[in-house]
């Protein structure tokens, strides 16, 4: 059965989402705009991590970072026996955050995730993955499922998973995109069962109009981010079976249907959380699912700015009606090849021939003062807009 379509721009008389002929979907003025108009919101991650080195220092509901107060790490705090301390910048932050259960929930798996983590290092139970670096360069999308109907196969088997010897281990990184796949589970385990929350999608404070149906929508990037990165493969299926063992027992069910699909899709649509406008930090990354249709242009007309746990688009030039609305997924200074290679590395294009004419042209200069600085940071793993 095909998945309905969720458009979240309709309604919203300034922009458009259509087909183009160079890179899939993308946004288009439907009128002339003014510059610095606020053209869309995007309320929250639907799945989002804070790195652990950063989880005393960045605000949980806010993301604010202690070091710009001068401060080694924030006091105000929430705990619970079992769950993971959770740290905010001010009281209202923490009201805000305990109002809203998904990040009560997220703290308890983030603790029984720690907690896995430990088991399996200390039982020193290490699976070995379907082998598949063998045939890494030439891999195709059969290769790709067979991997994971093979993951599917020992994660049904309940004896494999049942206890710490069988279940992967998992280096750091690993253990923070698993929990990042573990925040799309509580979401989608929240909505299913309201009574367990009290989030509404009308109020600018809580989840994004983002459902789960809208986050599957979002291109899906699992072959080219495999050809790109050939090694990501065994760290996904393993991420698959230990989140299946490490899960809560309510949670469990959530992860043959939502881990791969999560996966496919982070690399490509995931925004970094930054330290602010020309920050230097990247503090974790996240999934605002209707943020993820802007294209990209070395010559970017829209700024996106972060206000708290919300992203803004905002013109940063007068935008002509049908006109094409980009952001830049590069820092825009960087030198030409290095954006060329980020782009084709990171969100798997390497037709930006228009853009690039653009920016050739232009310089620079023309897109100077905007405050617009989406960098790539290189991680082994991962890299932020
Ligand atoms: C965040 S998504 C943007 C929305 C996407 N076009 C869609 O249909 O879902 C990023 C992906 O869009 C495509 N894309 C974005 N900007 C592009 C460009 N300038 N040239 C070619 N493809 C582009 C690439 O496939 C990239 O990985």
């Amino acid at each position: 059965m095909s998945t309905p379509i969720v458009n979240s721009f309709l309604g919203n008389p300034l922009i458009d989402l259509r087909s183009t002929a160079y890179g899939g979907r993308s946004l288009f003025a439907r009128c002339s705009i003014s510059p610095n108009t606020l053209i869309h919101t995007s309320y929250a991650p639907y799945a989002h991590v804070v790195y652990n080195d950063f989880r005393k220092e960045i605000c949980a509901q806010c993301f604010a970072y202690a070091f710009t107060s001068n401060l080694r790490e924030w006091s105000t705090k929430w705990s619970k026996d079992g769950a993971a301390t959770v740290f905010f910048c001010s009281e209202e932050c923490r009201k805000a955050w305990k109002q809203d259960v998904v990040g009560e929930i997220i703290a308890e798996v983030n603790g029984a995730l720690r907690k896995a983590a430990r088991a399996v290092k200390k039982s020193k139970g290490k699976v070995l993955s379907p082998g598949v670096g063998a045939m890494a360069e030439a891999i195709t999308q059969k290769d790709i499922d067979k991997a994971w109907a093979e993951a599917d196969a020992f994660v049904c088997s309940k004896s494999t998973l049942a206890t710490s010897h069988a279940a992967p281990f998992l280096e750091d990184m690993e253990l923070e995109i698993a929990r990042f796949v573990a925040s799309a589970i509580v979401h989608r385990y929240v909505t299913d069962h309201p009574g367990a929350s009290a989030i509404t999608t009308d109020s600018g404070s809580r989840l994004d109009q983002a459902s789960w149906m809208s986050f599957l929508q979002l291109q899906d990037n699992e072959l080219p981010n495999v050809h790109s990165r050939p090694y990501i493969l065994p760290i996904h299926l393993r991420i698959y079976k230990f989140l299946s063992f490490a899960l809560p027992a309510h949670l469990r069910p959530y992860a043959p249907t939502t881990v791969r699909v999560v996966l496919a899709r982070d690399s490509g649509n995931s925004f970094g959380i930054w330290e602010g406008e020309g920050g230097e930090e990247m503090f974790g990354w996240g999934m605002w699912a209707s943020a993820s249709y802007f294209n990209h242009n070395c010559a970017p007309n829209v700024r996106k700015t972060r206000q708290g746990r919300t992203l803004q688009f905002t013109t940063s030039r007068v935008v002509e009606e049908g006109e094409e609305l980009c952001i830049s997924y590069v820092d825009v200074d960087q030198p030409r090849n290095e954006r060329v290679t980020a782009l084709e590395e990171r969100w798997f294009f390497t037709s930006c021939s228009i853009a690039l004419s653009q920016w050739i042209q232009s310089g620079p200069r023309l897109l100077g003062s905007d405050g617009n600085r989406s960098r790539i940071r290189s991680h082994s793993l991962k890299a932020g807009r």
